[in-house]
């Protein structure tokens, strides 16, 4: 299947820009949709542009190498539906249109892509409703559509799987009318409806709405899946922040070594003043997620990263918790105390992430209780943030080697039984 992207608009409400090539977080927009698509496997672009903004778009597409027809609408004035009908000999059979200036989530782009006529969504979380294109449906069609109906079940969210019939509509409305908008074509269509309802999409039209695609794209970058209760409700509010500030100047593995560096001076900040180190490392496990959420925002994530990450995030932990013994304890008992600590919480991430290399899968997916069970790097952390700032130093080794212990028995035990019927 092929896709049709519109991107003959001028972009006036952006100060005169091609809106598919403005980078969010990092990635043009039209480089969004285009690497979602073709996940979906979409291996063909038809992109139509306008004559002055031809050779930013063939520049694009040559640089990131994708199979791209730029096609020119020579009367961009003649509106959104003119440039659909420009592609008319460029596609047969069912084929995607998307705008060049929306962004979705993967999930959207996964149910939309089974779908049939105009992708309507009857829960718009993240669109202005008042500014957004409204449909009324009856009987799975479009009856009427535009920006001011007063009754209306859903949202137009400028995405579509068409045929190549929709052009014997656009031929005779481009010779009927001067200026031709899609929500005409949809109209003349009575267009079937697929919903697909309350899922992140928008549509960027005005430097406050890229802001506001920016934060939306960050936040919805989050990993969820293994993210302890620590995580959740504190880190990722704070991670996400971070990451917007940073998304569009650090790379992730530029932001994997900057955590890195924190980690381990907060580590050696033990040497001076234990409950300032408490706090750093807390921070530096705040800072843990921003990599990651960058890297998902920016679409970079590699297979490297995740597993330089997670190296990195060993040496950190065995730092502070080694230079915290080192500072607190004498006796040889409680230092066999930390030991266990200190390998256990290692083991922690060596039971899951051996699981990963046994069984070709994320253990926290395929073993939901999993996600349960506290004692995640990040609860860790939070713990021992808490017991330094107490000055419970000795309990706190006592409370990490039962514990972490604990933890890796549990989930040997649950891989167990949860794939018991694998040799
Ligand atoms: N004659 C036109 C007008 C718009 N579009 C495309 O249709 C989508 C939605 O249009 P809109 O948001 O109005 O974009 P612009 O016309 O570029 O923006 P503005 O109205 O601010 O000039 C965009 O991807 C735009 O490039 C198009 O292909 N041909
Ligand atoms: O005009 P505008 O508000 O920027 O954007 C419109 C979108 O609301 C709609 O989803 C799409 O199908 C329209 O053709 C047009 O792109
Ligand atoms: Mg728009």
């Amino acid at each position: 299947m092929k896709a049709v992207i519109l991107a003959a608009g001028y972009g006036t409400r952006m100060g005169e820009k091609p809106k598919g090539l403005i980078k969010v977080a990092g990635r043009e927009l039209i480089y969004r949709t285009i690497r979602n698509l073709i996940k979906l496997g979409i291996t063909e672009f038809i992109i139509v542009t306008n004559e002055k903004y031809r050779e930013f778009y063939e520049r694009f597409v040559k640089e990131n190498k994708i199979n791209a027809k730029i096609i020119v609408n020579q009367n961009p004035e003649r509106g959104n539906g003119f440039s659909l009908h420009v592609a008319k000999d460029y596609v047969s059979g069912r084929f995607v249109l998307v705008m060049s200036d929306h962004v979705y989530e993967e999930k959207f782009y996964e149910l939309a892509i089974n779908g049939e006529g105009l992708i309507a969504d009857r829960n718009p979380k993240y669109v202005d409703v008042e500014e957004a294109t409204k449909v009324k449906i009856e009987g799975m069609r479009v009856v009427e559509i535009g920006k001011k109906l007063k009754e209306w079940n859903a949202v137009d969210t400028g995405f579509f799987i068409l045929d190549d019939s929709i052009f014997e509509i656009t031929t005779r409305l481009v010779q009927e009318k001067e200026v031709v908008e899609l929500r005409d074509v949809v109209k003349e269509a009575k267009l079937k409806v697929t919903f697909v309802d309350g899922l992140f999409w928008m549509d960027v039209d005005t430097p406050e709405e890229l802001k506001k695609a920016k934060k939306l794209i960050v936040a919805h970058s989050v990993k969820g899946v293994g993210d302890g209760f620590i995580s959740r409700y504190l880190n990722r509010k704070v991670s996400t922040w971070i990451s917007s500030h940073l998304v569009d100047h650090v790379t992730p593995n530029q932001m994997t070594l900057i955590t890195f560096t924190f980690g381990i001076i907060s580590a050696l900040v033990n040497f001076v003043n234990i409950p300032l180190a408490g706090i750093l490392y807390q921070i530096s496990s705040i800072l843990d997620g921003v990599d990651g959420e960058i890297a998902r925002a920016r679409m970079q994530t590699s297979k490297f990263g995740g597993y330089f990450d997670s190296i990195l995030d060993r040496y950190v932990d065995l730092s502070f918790l080694l230079t915290l013994a080192y500072v607190s304890l004498a006796d040889p008992l409680w230092w066999s105390v930390a030991t266990l600590a200190i390998f256990s919480s290692a083991m922690v991430s060596y039971s899951t992430e051996r699981f990963r290399g046994a069984y070709c899968a994320d253990a926290y997916k395929v073993i939901p209780a999993l996600r349960k069970i506290p004692g995640k790097r990040d609860e860790r952390i939070f713990t021992i943030m808490i017991f330094t700032l107490l000055g419970w130093i000795k309990a706190l080794f006592i409370l990490l080697a039962i514990w972490s212990t604990l933890r890796v028995i549990i989930t040997i035990y649950l891989v167990r039984t949860t794939l018991f019927h694998e040799s």
